[in-house]
C-alpha cells in the first residue's frame, strides 16, 4: 500500500538525520518503531505523514508516486494520513466531543466534506469516542480527563475522517501500565476492524515486542532492523541501542 524509496532529511546548514530509509507498509500492519532518543524517530514519523518536507525520496502510495505532492494530492493524503503526536494539542476548556469534532482535515468540516448535518456529525464524534472507550465521558471537559483518556480523545480525533494510516509519536509515554495496555489495544483493534495500518514510536521495547505486527528498529537515521514483532535478541537489541 505504501512504499518509501531512499528517503534522506537534512535540516540546514548539513544535519543529516534521516539516510536512504526504505520501506513497504501493508494494510493492517502495527509497525512500532524502536530506536535511542535522536536516532530521527520522531523526523521520520512526521516525513511519512507529510508533516515535514523530504529532502529526498519517494513515496508510492496505493500505485501512484506522490513523491511530489500537488494541492489535490496533499488533501488526499491529509484525508488518508492522520498524524498524532506525542503531546496532542486539545482544547482543555472544551468537552470530548467538540475536541473530537475539531479533527478536521484542510480546516474543512466533517459536514462539508460528507454533507452531513451538524447533528450526525455529532452521533459520528459520540461513535468514534465509543470506538476508544469514552462514550460516557462525551460531555466531559478534556481538561478534566485523565492524561490516558485524553490521548485517547486525540485518538478519536484522528481518526474521525477514516484514515488510512495513522502515525503516532510516541502515543503511550508517561501514561500508567492500565491506560498504555488501553491505547495499545484500541490501536491493534483499528489495524485489525478496520484494515488501517499503524506506525507508531514506542520507547518500551516490550510493548513492541508483545503488540506489534512488526518492528522497524533505528539507528543514527537508518532502519537497521525490519522484523515481524518477536522478541528481540540481544545481538538485535545492541544493533539499535548500542550498548544495552
Ligand atoms: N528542526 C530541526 N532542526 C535541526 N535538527 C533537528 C530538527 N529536528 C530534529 N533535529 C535533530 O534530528 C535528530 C533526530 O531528532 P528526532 O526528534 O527525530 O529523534 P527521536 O529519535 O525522535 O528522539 P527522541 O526519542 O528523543 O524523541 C536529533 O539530533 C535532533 O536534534
Amino acid at each position: 500500500m505504501l512504499t518509501v524509496r531512499n528517503l534522506s532529511k537534512v535540516y540546514p546548514p548539513d544535519i543529516q538525520v534521516l539516510s536512504q530509509v526504505s520501506f513497504q507498509v501493508d494494510e493492517g500492519e502495527f509497525i512500532a518503531v524502536i530506536g535511542s532518543s535522536g536516532s530521527g524517530k520522531t523526523t521520520l514519523l512526521r516525513c511519512i505523514s507529510h508533516q515535514e518536507k523530504w529532502t529526498s525520496g519517494q513515496l508510492i502510495y496505493k500505485s501512484n508516486d506522490i513523491s511530489k505532492p500537488g494541492p489535490l494530492e496533499r488533501f488526499k493524503l491529509g484525508k488518508d494520513f492522520a498524524y498524532l503526536e506525542e503531546k496532542p494539542s486539545l482544547n482543555r476548556n472544551k468537552s470530548a466531543i467538540k475536541n473530537v469534532m475539531m479533527g478536521k482535515v484542510y480546516k474543512a468540516p466533517l459536514r462539508i466534506l460528507t454533507g452531513m448535518t451538524s447533528r450526525d456529525e455529532h452521533v459520528v464524534g459520540m461513535d468514534y469516542l465509543e470506538k476508544v472507550g469514552l462514550l460516557d465521558k462525551g460531555d466531559k471537559k478534556v481538561g478534566q480527563l485523565s492524561g490516558g483518556e485524553q490521548q485517547r480523545v486525540a485518538i478519536a480525533k484522528a481518526l474521525i475522517l477514516g484514515p488510512k494510516v495513522l502515525v503516532a509519536d510516541e502515543p503511550v509515554s508517561g501514561l500508567d501500565p492500565k491506560s498504555t495496555e488501553y491505547i495499545i489495544q484500541d490501536l491493534k483493534s483499528l489495524c485489525k476492524d478496520r484494515n488501517m495500518s499503524v506506525i507508531a514510536t514506542l520507547h518500551q521495547v516490550e510493548l513492541a515486542e508483545r503488540y506489534a505486527t512488526r518492528i522497524w528498529g533505528l539507528s543514527e537515521g537508518r532502519i537497521v532492523l525490519d522484523i515481524p514483532a518477536r522478541s528481540l535478541t540481544l545481538r538485535e537489541k545492541m544493533l539499535i541501542f548500542g550498548e544495552v
